[in-house]
């Protein structure tokens, strides 16, 4: 659909992130979306959907195609030496945390390293996944590594994204690990 020059896409997955205002403005993905009206920004976490699923590199259960995300994918943008304190701290909130499977980061920061993505290949990864490949390119198309970001990981998000649930997903995973 079309609307005063901004395509919007039918059914679009909403995209919260709460900031902890711990990074390099100017570097932060997470604020670049927001600044697009892609993201919602939110400084206390109280106010974030709970019903979403928040991804949390540390959780147990890997985010498959069998996820119901209508409610929203909610990201942690915070440094990732605080990982480890913050996202234990959200378990009291009782979103449903969701870890993503092996996929190569392709911003500048953590170029080529695997399972440290940025916000927006966070945001992008899950999105493929859950099948809305059409966000996923419209998010990662604002930066100019976004592309990249699907070329390297292609062939793993396609498998993942026609897994039946998250064991299937975690299988999958295996045989790039
Ligand atoms: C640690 S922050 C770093 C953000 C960085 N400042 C930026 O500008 O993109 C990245 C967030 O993306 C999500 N994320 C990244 N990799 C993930 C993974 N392997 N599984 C689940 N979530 C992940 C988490 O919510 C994580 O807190």
């Amino acid at each position: 659909m079309m609307h005063s020059g901004l395509v919007i896409l039918e059914h679009m997955i909403p995209l919260h992130i709460y900031h902890a205002k711990q990074c390099d403005p100017k570097k932060c993905t997470g604020k670049k979306l927001s600044r697009f009206n892609l993201a919602i920004l939110h400084d206390n976490p109280r106010k974030l959907p709970r019903e979403a699923i928040l991804l949390d590199p540390l959780a147990e259960q890997a985010l498959s195609p069998s996820d119901n995300a209508k409610f929203g994918l909610v990201v942690l943008d915070c440094s990732w030496e605080e990982v480890e304190c913050v996202f234990p701290i959200l378990k009291r909130l009782r979103f449903k945390h969701r870890a993503l499977p092996f996929l190569l980061a392709a911003n500048p920061v953590n170029f080529g390293r695997p399972f440290k993505l940025s916000t927006v290949e966070a945001f992008a990864a899950a999105l493929y996944i859950l099948g809305e490949k059409e966000q996923a390119e419209q998010i990662l198309n604002k930066f100019k590594w976004g592309q990249t970001f699907l070329e390297l990981n292609r062939e793993p998000l396609e498998r993942y994204s026609k897994a039946k649930d998250s064991t299937e997903v975690v299988r999958i995973q295996g045989e790039y690990l």
